[in-house]
């Protein structure tokens, strides 16, 4: 069983030089099952990627507990694959030896082939095993990232907006490969997102967060059959009813930022402009 737990988890980063000590939650509770496709989506600076840094073992929580497969979370662990939004692949490797590399301090140098392949057959990128990234396109880096992370057979895979960075074409070819990737391996997902459309495109429920406090504020089970279709009414709806959750959010924090100059229709007008949340926030 994978299921993902986090139990009244806060995350503070100590006082610097120049700053006070700054808290970005102080008590989250989330229970991903096993198997499940989550979501987390919020306004910048809510704290998505420190959740999922947490749950990766990258980040200590500040207090709390936090499980993976029913083993408490104490540092990184080849149970949980992370993949970023940049896919930070070795220049020097060819696409098949980067996804080696880490295999082989696991696997004797025949398997570590093996699964490499096998993995990069998982991403249709079985032609350009010999290719190195200089020759390969964002979506391109980013699927051998989902396979190198893929191959060493976590029971978890954390997403921190792997699309993030990606034109809307390669943004949607990839989105058509998560959910076959996820339905063949039936791993449990933890997905950060700006996206909306995104987040119900792929996910079994989304989790919102907002800030200041930084906190869990609403959740959405997505019940639609997949594939989902952006354009049916039920899709639409779901998105009007997020999106009106998350302007509340984002009005808040622009509220603060930028005092009484805020129009909150303005803040309106950006988010629906670019069916995204707050990139420029
Ligand atoms: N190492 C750090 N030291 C101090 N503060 C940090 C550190 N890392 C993150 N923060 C702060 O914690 C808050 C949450 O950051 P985080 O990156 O988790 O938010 P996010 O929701 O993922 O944002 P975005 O959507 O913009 O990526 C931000 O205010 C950020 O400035």
């Amino acid at each position: 069983m994978a299921e993902v737990t986090i139990q009244h988890v806060e995350k503070t980063f100590p006082a610097t030089k120049d700053n006070e000590p700054f808290t970005v939650f102080d008590d989250i509770d989330l229970t991903i099952q096993d198997g499940e496709f989550v979501s987390l989506l919020g306004p910048s600076g809510c704290g998505k990627s420190t959740l999922l840094n947490i749950v990766a073992g990258l980040e200590p929580a500040t207090e709390g507990h936090v499980s993976a497969g029913g083993k408490t979370v104490s540092g990184p662990g080849a149970d949980r694959g992370v993949v970023f939004q940049e896919a930070a692949l070795m220049p020097w490797l060819n696409v098949r030896e980067n996804v080696e590399f880490a295999l082989k301090k696991q696997y004797s140098k025949t398997e570590a082939r093996s699964r490499a392949e096998d993995y990069l057959k998982l991403v249709h990128l079985s032609r350009f095993m010999k290719a190195y990234p200089h020759e390969l396109s964002g979506g391109m880096k980013q699927r051998v990232s989902i396979a190198r992370a893929l191959s060493m057979d976590p029971e978890v895979l954390l997403m921190d907006e792997p699309f993030g960075a990606l034109d809307e074409q390669t943004r949607m070819m990839l989105h058509k490969e998560v959910q076959y990737i996820w339905e063949t391996t039936g791993k449990t997902v933890l997905f950060v997102t700006h996206n909306i459309r995104e987040s119900i495109l792929l996910s079994d429920r989304i989790v919102l967060m907002g800030t200041r406090p930084g906190g869990i504020r609403g959740e959405f089970n997505v019940d639609l059959p997949r594939p989902r279709d952006p354009s049916s009414e039920a899709f639409t709806a779901l998105e009007k009813q997020i999106m009106e959750m998350l302007e509340k959010e984002i009005e808040k924090v622009m509220r603060e930022e930028m005092g009484d100059d805020f129009r909150s229709k303005k803040a309106g007008f950006l988010y629906r402009s670019n069916r995204d949340m707050g990139d420029h926030i």
